[in-house]
């Protein structure tokens, strides 16, 4: 067999990965929530394209992140179903698309349980909160410190953001209803007198998380700053135990995706979720008074 010199285009795919889609069903005043990161990839005839530079095959990757959106319009279904749906829209539209690969993670959020009920339009990402706990002894002084990171919640309406000032860099439209969505990293300080052998800490846990939870969901937002405070608040008032509480949280973005160009409305259902930059909100919510803490308890990495 002799080799052949010839340089041929072996397999290939190309498309968009990782689109960020949340679609909102908001037909009455209980929300539902579809969540999915969304790749598309074409497969076909695209030799013109890597050899000669000729896209007259090459379906933008633009144009196929702009059809997962349009698509969600319509609802999402299943993972699979919508898939499917991608699949035989651009295997039926363009003839040289003979197949393609097209993935998706689903992300799935669970109703926040507020004073015993599933809420209309609050949710909890499930099972993705990390617990922390730190103790710091200088002395004859304990100093336990709780907390949680990655508790990420988001609420599809009771949100807004108005009233900033505006100067030749603003360019951020003022709303009144848009998505609130955050991943909670809070740590909060027990008193130094602390019975610490007397204390239930994973009582104190559960209960502390349920409060941070249902504070994100009671009052209408005008920032994620006063959710901030909100949650903080109620934890203080219900524990007395407890000295104070910091939060370090990302405003997680979600930008209403312009369908009029495909000649669908939009009416606050679909969303691109973005990763960043995001807004990093921080700050301690204490009791007034409060000894200054004799210790430093953040870590050196960061605020909370
Ligand atoms: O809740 C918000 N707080 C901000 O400080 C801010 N800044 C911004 O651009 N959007 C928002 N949202």
């Amino acid at each position: 067999m002799t080799m052949s010199n010839n340089i041929v285009l072996g397999e290939n795919q190309y498309g968009k990965a990782e689109v960020r889609v949340v679609k909102v069903t908001r037909d009455t005043d209980r929300h539902h929530i579809e969540d999915l990161n969304v790749t598309s990839q074409l497969r076909g005839d695209f030799q013109a394209a890597h050899l000669e530079g000729d896209n007259g095959h090459v379906v933008a990757t633009d144009t196929q992140k702009n059809t997962v959106y349009a698509f969600a319009r319509e609802g999402i279904g299943s993972p699979e179903s919508f898939l499917l749906r991608l699949a035989d829209h651009f295997t039926g539209g363009f003839d040289w698309v003979t197949g393609g690969r097209w993935e998706a993670e689903a992300y799935s959020w669970d109703r926040i349980q507020a004073h015993g009920e599933g809420h209309d339009h609050s949710f909890v990402r499930n099972g993705q909160e990390v617990r922390t706990a730190v103790v710091v002894r200088d002395g004859a002084t304990t100093h336990v410190i709780s907390g949680l990171k990655d508790l990420t919640v988001l609420k599809t309406t009771q949100s807004g953001f108005v009233g900033y000032p505006r100067d030749k860099y603003t360019t951020l439209p003022e709303t009144t209803d848009r998505i609130l969505a955050t991943d909670v990293s809070a740590r909060w300080r027990y008193n130094t007198n602390l019975d610490v052998a007397g204390t239930d800490f994973n009582k104190s846990y559960d209960d502390i998380k349920a409060l941070l939870l249902e504070g994100f969901t009671e009052n209408y937002s005008h920032a994620l700053q006063q959710t901030l405070f909100d949650m903080g608040k109620k934890v203080l008032e219900a524990h007395s135990e407890v000295a104070e509480i910091k939060f370090s949280m990302p405003n997680k973005h979600h930008f209403l995706v312009d369908l009029s160009p495909f000649g669908l409305d939009n009416p606050n259902e679909v969303f691109f979720a973005a990763d960043r930059p995001y807004g990093l909100i921080e700050a301690t919510v204490q009791r007034e008074n409060i000894d200054a803490a004799p210790v430093a308890w953040s870590g050196i990495a960061g605020f909370c």
